[in-house]
């Protein structure tokens, strides 16, 4: 695979990623030439320690990073680059007295938002095309004044870049399911992240999965769109080529949570050799490093010594860290035979040290500390000079917000700053389209599976057969009554387990999306509800079709009026179910919490039981069985034609006094032991208790499932 040189020219296209065109005023003639508005996205840390559990992942990294630059971050596994990257997308929380700051402020909300995250799991809707995985993310996270066809250049460019053409029709793919290479998944997600043009670009591992080939192409564009879009790029990664190692602008060393090196890359070979920890020229400096780091604790423990000593960094500070001229110097690992060790004699500490000071124009103070990221952030940050140049076209959506129409288009910093105060990029009514549409996309396998349309005319037939043309007589009661009973319990089970491993099986997409802030979580609930809604209703539907008419078809309201009390009753199901399935959020939990609730309802549900003790009947006003079963006894008794008297030892008085006589429907109710409620208060108690299940799902999900 082989990128662009130049990341936005692609085959002598116009070399502009995001329209120019729009109704929002840009600027035209007059642009911040010095420091164009996503330049100013430092990312500055220092004292940077991360503890979980009491357990200290991270301690005292330091570290900045410009826009325009590639910052790696290179460790042997386990040393806590993962855990510094979540660290700066503001996932994990720090330590006290841990600084970070990106554009010289604080890293909030607002901020965590603009960073683009690419982590090391990809994770994705299994069954969404990789064209349709890019089309809603534009729809969700670009803001609403792009037109369908800005949305569409975009996607189809970075498609370009990225090479991802001949698997647009690919579904994703994940767990169990068949789809997109390890390699393409990558670029996916790099993709789902470019789109949003966002300023600071975080990326943990992205070339795991790709040949060396795609690697160093993907590191290159990497580093084009680093340098054309002045971005701020880190990434994460193991084991680099020798060729992509030279890309990197800076690098960021770390080994058991601390940092050993922090510089421009070009100069690690030095700092080694200064350190008693040779590379030779003809090896690849990333091998070496990494070799060097997990091989034997004595170069590791020298590496953090002298960074300790150097930079003045915790305890060390105090103490020298000298060298013995008599040390022999750590032997690598990689060449480890001894005609090729090779040893360099170890040097004495320099007094003041400028490992990564190449000129003065890229020399950063390293030895950052809190009052120093904010000098260098001011001092980078202002002021911001003007000249009457034309516009580059390269300002993304995000420039030209800022850029406004003032009539100077020079912003102060800070200006920059509050012009992403729209906490959405998207309104709420957007998001609930696009959410809906996607939602009934993703639903729709699982929920209409051909498994499932089998299992339902089976069934269908298989209860039309069984109570076929049953008779409108007393003798036959139970078995209408069964059929009604066993229509109820069977959807409600369906739709309640069905849906609890809704919220669970996409929490991982849904989390990543909500930390990213691309779209309200209200949004993304109703949207749920809704897109769902045709989905829970077509099964249940299928079968009533099927099965009610074989039983006995009167007329049409009473066939409507039923169908209205199967389908109310599945759909309170399903809001049970996704209420339990958001507050277990795990699958052997929530089946057991259902199985129990569930068989409590059918055993309270008023055909099972005619006799309840006086102290449990107030459970029976908790099953939602209870009310739909009684619903549908009303319309089909009072409705159809109406049942006859047995002919001989009726169990129902009125029957005894007349021949050839009639029940009515209530007496058949109260037959049951139940008490009877009028059928617009069983309507209204249904109605409550999906309106109950789904705001516990909402508030659940909000405050309780909140993603970090
Ligand atoms: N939630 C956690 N609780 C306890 N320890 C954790 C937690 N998360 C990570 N760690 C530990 O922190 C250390 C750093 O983990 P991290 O994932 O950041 O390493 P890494 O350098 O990214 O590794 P790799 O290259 O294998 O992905 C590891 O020892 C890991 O076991």
């Amino acid at each position: 695979m082989i990128f662009s040189t130049d990341f936005l020219l692609v085959h002598g296209r116009e070399p502009v990623l995001y329209p120019k065109e729009r109704s929002v005023p840009r600027m035209e003639k007059r642009r911040c030439t010095t420091c164009p508005a996503a330049s100013k996205y430092i990312v500055a840390f220092s004292n940077l320690s991360v503890s979980i559990a009491g357990k200290k992942l991270l301690s005292s990294v330091n570290g900045i990073a410009k826009p325009g630059q590639l910052l790696a971050i290179m460790g042997p596994s386990g040393s806590g680059k993962t855990t510094l990257l979540n660290a700066l997308s503001g996932r994990t929380p720090l330590d006290n007295q841990s600084s970070l700051q990106i554009a010289g402020l604080p890293l909030d909300k607002r901020h965590r938002r603009r960073i683009g995250y690419v982590t090391q799991h990809d994770v994705f809707f299994a069954d969404l095309t990789l064209r349709q995985t890019l089309k809603y993310t534009s729809e969700l996270r670009l803001p609403d004044f792009f037109t369908d066809e800005e949305r569409k250049l975009n996607v189809d460019r970075i498609v370009q870049v990225l090479e991802l053409e001949k698997c647009l029709d690919t579904a994703m793919g994940g767990g169990m399911k068949r789809g997109l290479s390890g390699g393409e998944r990558k670029r996916a997600s790099i993709a789902c992240e470019l789109l949003t043009d966002p300023p600071v670009m975080l990326l943990d591992e992205p070339t795991s999965g790709l040949d060396s080939t795609a690697a160093l192409g993907l590191i290159r564009c990497l580093k084009e769109y680093a340098k054309h879009e002045q971005k701020t790029v880190i990434l994460s990664i193991h084991q680099p080529s020798s060729q992509i190692f030279h890309l990197f602008d800076k690098l960021l060393l770390l080994h058991g949570g601390q940092s050993v090196y922090f510089g421009p890359a070009k100069e690690i070979v030095e700092h080694f050799s200064l350190v008693g920890l040779p590379i030779q020229v003809h090896y690849n400096p990333a091998d070496v490093i990494m070799d060097y780091l997990k091989g034997s604790s004595e170069a590791s423990d020298r590496l953090l010594r002298y960074w300790k000593s150097s930079k003045g960094v915790g305890e060390s500070k105090e103490k020298e860290f000298k060298f013995d001229s008599t040390d022999p110097g750590i032997p690598l690992l990689s060449t480890q035979t001894s005609e090729t060790w090779s040893f360099v004699p170890p040097l004495q500490t320099p007094e003041k040290p400028s490992l990564w000071c190449s000129d003065n124009s890229t020399c950063f103070c390293d030895n950052v500390q809190q009052n120093e990221i904010n000098v260098l952030v001011e001092s980078e940050a202002l002021p911001i000079k003007c000249s009457e140049e034309g516009d580059s076209g390269r300002s993304s959506w995000s420039d030209s917000q800022s850029h406004g129409d003032n009539s100077s288009n020079c912003h102060s910093h800070s200006s920059l700053l509050t012009s992403y105060d729209n906490k959405w990029p998207t309104s709420f009514w957007t998001q609930f389209k696009v959410l809906t549409r996607r939602n009934f996309l993703e639903a729709k396998p699982r929920m209409l599976s051909k498994l499932n349309w089998i299992q339902t005319i089976g069934l269908g037939l298989m209860a039309g057969f069984l109570w076929l043309q049953l008779e409108r007589k007393e003798e036959t009661i139970s078995d209408i009554q069964g059929w009604m009973f066993f229509s109820t319990t069977y959807w409600m089970l369906f739709a309640l387990f069905g849906a609890l491993a809704s919220f669970p099986g996409e929490q991982e997409v849904v989390n990543k999306e909500r930390i990213s802030g691309a779209y309200r979580l209200s949004a993304y609930y109703s949207a749920k509800m809704v897109g769902e809604l045709p989905l829970v209703m077509t099964m249940p539907a299928l079968y009533y079709f099927i099965s009610y008419p074989m039983m006995g078809f009167h007329n049409v309201s009473t066939f409507l009026l039923l169908l209205c009390y199967l389908l109310l009753n599945s759909i309170v199901a399903q809001s049970a179910g996704l209420f339990i399935g958001a507050l277990c959020m795990d699958f052997q939990a929530s089946t057991t919490v259902s199985a129990l609730y569930t068989l409590a309802m059918q055993l309270f549900g008023g055909f099972l039981a005619t006799k309840v003790p006086p102290w449990l009947q107030w459970a029976r006003s908790l099953s939602m069985i209870h009310y739909a079963f009684q619903s549908m006894q009303m319309v089909e008794f009072s409705g159809g034609p109406l049942i006859r008297c047995a002919s001989e030892n009726s169990r129902f008085s009125s029957c005894n006094q007349k021949e050839n006589g009639t029940i009515p429907y209530h007496l058949i109710i109260e037959a049951s032991g139940n008490p009877i409620l009028p059928l617009e208060v069983n309507t209204v108690i249904l109605f409550l208790f999906l309106l109950i299940f789904r705001v516990l799902g909402y508030i659940v999900l909000r405050y309780y499932r909140t993603p970090r």
